[in-house]
């Protein structure tokens, strides 16, 4: 039982301003060289910071530290957030798949129950991102699962494919496709008709997040379900060699691949969705697969036009919302997350601002919630979403960084919050663009932007924390695996890295308010994200809850 009491801090005295808690999305802590954006950029406010003694450390946000499988496992937002906001460490999806898969228990649920009726006389379809990255999905989970609905009975599978170059090298989708060809080409051999049926790149096709763009949805939904997209062809592997090589984007990237639709010999979509269907979304992380679960799931949908509405036995491979009880039936039970801080906070009466663009808006509320899409208390909370730009960040590295200050200072300013909650997607979204100029511009503007932030909490009287949710702009070249010298293509170049790295980030407190023996204990060298909830209760002038992960101040 959770023990949502709060009681003041022996020491630390409440603040007489506000608390503001800054995320920077993607700004790692790592080796500091000519690929290390944050390193490379312009950062007098975070170089201020590192440098004030017991007030500044790193911590780990990757692997078991916030609840991944392995310590091979690169951070993300959703479990940096929710370690953030939780102040615990959880099984995340990724884990509890792969628990499931190995007890057998995700063939025994409800979920499976629902899809495995269709078995038998119609197609089940799997939609989902296509790589091993860890992210938002496993292709070994996606080809477990392709086993075993053959070996439980399902006569005929078709594979919608988003292919990624976003958590994995750029162009590796093409080694992808082939291993999934081989799985399905295995499974054909036990008399399944098996086939990839649809694809395109995530960022382009079905994986919007946030409502930032319905229209990638709609070009997802016309190219999986209807069977239309601008682009035919015989196979996956070659729809993604000549996108690649010819797609409309600029520049073609297995992220950005258009919409494509694979037909056979007389020319039909060979997979489009119908009537008594079962399809099942096998990625576990949830903001990327939302509004894809709503089209197919809610009968009532404006957010595009459908066209044909097929009525399919609907599943995700976990529950993706469960405020919204998102779909309603699911494979893996996702992670019971309680006592988050924000519950804790609201019910003490504590005040809260949250504030992020489109992008990353999600992250401050629903993944900083514990994945709830609501309030706790609307009547002392207040979440505010600038609209993202609709670019590829790296023509815009700035984003909303001025807009989301702008909405910090006059929060901070009104008085009427305890604490002000930022994130600036900056260093992540145009990280992952693998444009480094770009990201060390983009550090710069969130700098400057924190700076700002920063003075008027201290003009206030105020304390802040200053974070991120895991590494990604910190290095932005891929390596040699042994030597970690950088890796170049035939023609002398660089290749960039547009994925998360495994860094740890940074930790910094500080502000006019915060008493002068207030710093950071030296007995918690592992300390992770989910030490930081602990910590900001402290800053608030209170004692840790007990449930959480120990604050990382001494005073
Ligand atoms: O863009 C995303 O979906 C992921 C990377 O796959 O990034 P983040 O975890 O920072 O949201
Ligand atoms: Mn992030
Ligand atoms: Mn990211």
């Amino acid at each position: 039982m959770v023990d949502f009491t709060l009681k003041p801090h022996p020491t630390i005295p409440k603040p007489e301003g506000p608390l503001l808690v800054c995320i920077m999305d993607g700004w790692g802590v790592n080796v500091e060289d000519e690929y290390n954006a944050v390193h490379v950029a312009e950062t007098p406010t975070y170089d201020a910071a590192r440098k004030v003694p017991g007030r500044f450390r790193s911590i780990l946000a990757h692997g078991t530290a916030v609840g991944l499988p392995s310590d091979a496992d690169m951070g993300n937002s959703e479990v940096g957030h929710n370690a953030l906001g939780a102040g615990q460490v959880i099984d995340q999806g990724a884990s509890l798949v792969d628990k499931a898969l190995a007890s057998g228990s995700i063939y025994e649920g409800e979920g499976w129950a629902h899809i495995s009726e269709a078995f038998a006389e119609n197609t089940l379809h799997l939609i989902g991102l296509l790589s091993d990255g860890g992210v938002h999905s496993r292709t070994d989970q996606l080809f477990a699962l392709v086993r075993g609905a053959a070996d439980r009975g399902a006569k005929r599978i078709r594979v919608h494919v988003l292919t990624d170059g976003r958590d994995v090298p750029d162009g590796s989708s093409v080694g992808f496709a082939k291993e999934l060809e081989a799985v399905l080409a295995e499974v054909r051999g036990r008399g399944v008709d098996a086939l990839i049926a649809s694809g395109g790149g995530r960022m382009c096709v079905t994986m919007d997040r946030y409502e930032a763009d319905w229209e990638i949805v709609r070009r997802g939904w016309a190219a999986h379900v209807l069977g239309e997209a601008p682009h035919t062809f015989p196979d996956a592997v070659t729809a993604i060699t000549t996108l690649r090589a010819e797609g409309s984007a600029d520049p073609v990237s297995d992220q950005w691949l258009d919409p494509f639709v694979i037909v056979g010999a007389d020319g039909e979509a060979v997979g489009p969705v119908r009537d008594g269907d079962a399809v099942a979304v096998f990625n576990f992380r949830a903001d990327r697969v939302c509004q894809i679960s709503k089209a197919f799931e809610y009968e009532e949908f404006a957010a595009f036009d459908r066209v044909r509405w097929p009525r399919t036995r609907f599943v995700g491979l976990m529950q993706y919302d469960g405020d919204l009880k998102l779909p309603a039936r699911f494979l893996v039970p996702p992670p019971a997350i309680s006592g988050v801080s924000g519950e804790v906070l609201a019910r003490n009466g504590l005040r809260t601002f949250a504030c992020s663009e489109t992008q990353k808006y999600g992250h401050v509320t629903f993944f900083w919630n514990g994945n709830r899409s609501g309030y706790f208390d609307e009547a002392l909370e207040t979440y505010v979403e600038v609209p993202s730009d609709r670019v590829p960040f790296n023509q815009l590295p700035l984003m909303k960084a001025r807009e989301i200050c702008e909405a910090g200072k006059e929060a901070l300013r009104s008085g009427r919050y305890d604490t002000v909650r930022i994130n600036f997607a900056n260093p992540d979204m145009v990280g992952h663009t693998g444009d480094l100029a770009a990201t060390v511009e983009a550090c710069a503007c969130v700098d400057a932007a924190v700076g700002e932030l920063l003075a008027l909490t201290d003009e206030l009287g105020g304390r802040w924390l200053l974070t991120s949710d895991h590494g990604n702009a910190d290095d932005m070249v891929q390596r040699h695996k042994k030597t970690l010298a950088p890796l170049r293509d035939e023609a002398g170049q660089t290749v960039a890295l547009t994925s998360h790295t495994l860094a740890p980030v940074p930790l910094a407190v500080g502000g006019a308010g915060l008493p002068e023996g207030v710093a950071f204990r030296e007995d918690q060298p592992k300390a992770g994200l989910a030490n930081v909830a602990a910590t900001i209760f402290n800053l608030l002038g209170y004692e840790a809850p007990g449930h959480m992960e120990p604050s990382l101040l001494k005073a």
